[in-house]
């Protein structure tokens, strides 16, 4: 580490009270010379020493079933709302809770930005993510071995998982590669802005399954740079039996057997259980069809005439990397359609209802839109993009008061000094990113939706890097931050410009589906501006 990189970290782990004021008491202890002041000094030493995991708060951990008690016999707890099972345990213990449940490692929940960025920091150089081990295993036993045994970076730790990402690191988040898919991600939300305006027209407000049209647009723009083609998703006709809707559904089905696989006893690791034989089936029919149309995408790149001034698109690049097999991308890609239809289709969700419950940020960002954009109907373009500061505080608002993902957890690979306490090699760290969001003392005003906290002058006081990090943080952060980003602001610059929204219902629930999304349909009504 360069002596400049080894004095802004130094500086950072200041802000840190424990930090500080550890460093302020030992260098008063080394001051102490007398007999009396040595003693003082190793009483304090003793003091300072990390006290060990066992004394970290948390539920009772009973024999053979851990903490788990505290979860199963509570009945308003189950795996459809287990974010408020995580709030109560903050409420109740403090912001470092230990959770041992049985055969999975033992885990410390932490709700506050200092140990969040401490487990960023420490686990940097082998960031492990023990998760979806029911997706691990289906992929380890596909057809044929299909993934020859490699599972995909969504999944992989250690070096198998840098073998991939660090070859396709830099195209997915380069900002000039991702800027390149602009013009159709563009295109495709000003298609999705017709269908609103039909199904406006057509019932008075969005039917029930909005969020399945929501589903339609994100897997036509996650599709458009993973597949590098339009898949017709936004056809008007499309028939329910088609290619891009089998994938929609295929991908929901996964999902929830996903969850139920994950957050239940894991007995599919002993015997096929109908969780299992769903997961795999749902995710073998989804490979089928993505499969199929990477095979048809390859075949119209091979037959293109080669020149020398196009740009190469993301997946030539990556089919074309010397260290990546086909297969390695073709994993990529399903991960890449995994990870990008409930995320960003959700997160929308919530801004979009957000905006409607609050019709001053409303405006002010139509304003935004307006001054930016006018009625501009040709193409978006990043300097657009560029000018949309209120937009992009829009979305940060609303990942923070209504986040998509949980936290991010990481398994040690050595030991760590968390809040004061030695939590063990082997143990798994998860930062509840929700919890520091709704959290006062880190956002004044937390429960409401102040957009205006992200701007530059930071109206609200400083917000710490580590208070709220949607997109994970560190050398494993999302993959698809820039894409998902470009898609978001995309979507939301092209709505606000068109219509204002209204939500005429109660307020939502939220309901965990390993994404949190509204339990509540979001049947919003929209008015064209013009
Ligand atoms: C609002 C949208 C999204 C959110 C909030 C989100 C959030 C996250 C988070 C929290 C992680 C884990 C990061 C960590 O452990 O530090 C992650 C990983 C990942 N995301 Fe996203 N994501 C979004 C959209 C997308 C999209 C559109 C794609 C694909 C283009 C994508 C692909 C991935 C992949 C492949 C990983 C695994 C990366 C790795 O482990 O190396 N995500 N995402």
């Amino acid at each position: 580490m360069s002596s400049v990189a080894r004095s802004i970290v130094g500086m950072r782990d200041l802000w840190h009270p424990l930090v500080l004021s550890r460093s302020l008491t030992t260098s008063a202890a080394t001051h102490q010379v007398t007999a009396a002041g040595a003693a003082a000094a190793a009483a304090e030493k003793r003091n300072l020493e990390p006290r060990p995991v066992s004394e970290v708060p948390g539920p009772r951990v009973l024999p053979f079933l851990g903490s788990l008690h505290s979860m199963i016999f509570n009945r308003s707890f189950n795996s459809s709302n287990i974010h408020l099972y995580f709030k109560k345990l903050i409420e109740d213990y403090g912001p470092i809770v230990k959770f041992v449940a049985p055969f999975t490692p033992p885990m410390v929940f932490v709700a506050n930005p200092y140990d969040a960025e401490t487990l960023v920091r420490a686990t940097m150089d082998n960031p492990i993510r023990n998760s979806f081990e029911s997706f691990k295993k289906i992929r380890k036993d596909a057809v044929d071995n299909y993934f020859e045994n490699k599972t995909g970076i969504l999944t992989e730790n250690g070096e198998e998982w840098w073998r991939v990402r660090s070859q396709v690191q830099t195209s997915m988040m380069r900002v000039k590669e991702v800027v390149a898919y602009l013009p159709v991600m563009d295109q495709i939300s000003l298609e999705f802005m017709d269908r609103i305006a039909s199904l406006q027209s057509q019932f008075g407000e969005m039917p029930s399954d909005f969020q399945n049209e929501m589903y339609k647009w994100a897997l036509e723009s996650v599709g458009s740079v993973a597949l590098n083609r339009r898949l017709g998703c936004l056809d008007p006709n499309i028939a329910p039996d088609s290619e891009p809707m089998r994938m929609i559904s295929h991908a929901n089905e996964f999902f929830t057997a996903l969850n139920d696989a994950e957050f239940s006893a894991h007995l599919w690791e002993v015997f096929p259980t109908p969780t299992f034989r769903k997961l795999k089936k749902t995710h073998q029919e989804f490979l089928v069809i993505a499969d199929k149309n990477i095979r048809e995408t390859e075949a119209a790149l091979l037959a293109q005439e080669p020149s020398d001034d196009q740009e190469l698109t993301l997946m030539e690049g990556l089919l074309l990397k010397p260290g990546l097999s086909r297969k390695d991308v073709v994993t990529l890609i399903l991960d890449m359609l995994f990870a990008g239809i409930d995320t960003t289709s959700h997160t929308l969700g919530f801004v979009l209802y957000l905006l409607a419950r609050n019709p001053e940020v409303q405006t002010r960002l139509q304003e935004e839109v307006d001054t930016v954009l006018g009625d501009h109907k040709g193409p978006l373009t990043h300097h657009h993009l560029a000018k949309l500061h209120y937009l992009k505080a829009v979305i940060k608002e609303s990942m923070r008061l209504l986040p998509t993902v949980l936290g991010i957890t990481r398994t040690l690979d050595k030991e760590l000094v968390i809040s004061g306490y030695l939590i063990p090699k082997g143990w798994s760290v998860m930062t509840l990113s929700m919890m520091m969001g709704w959290d006062e003392s880190l956002f004044p005003q937390a429960k409401e939706f102040l957009p205006e906290r992200w701007l530059r002058n930071k109206s609200l006081g400083t917000i710490h890097p580590y208070a709220t990090f949607p997109f994970g943080a560190g050398t494993r952060m999302c993959i698809g931050r820039r894409i998902a980003e470009q898609e978001m602001y995309t979507f939301l610059a092209r709505v606000m410009q068109r219509f204002t929204v209204d939500y005429k219902y109660e307020d939502i629930e939220l309901i965990f589906r390993l994404v949190l999304n509204s339990e509540r349909p979001l049947k919003f009504s929209f008015t064209e501006r013009r």
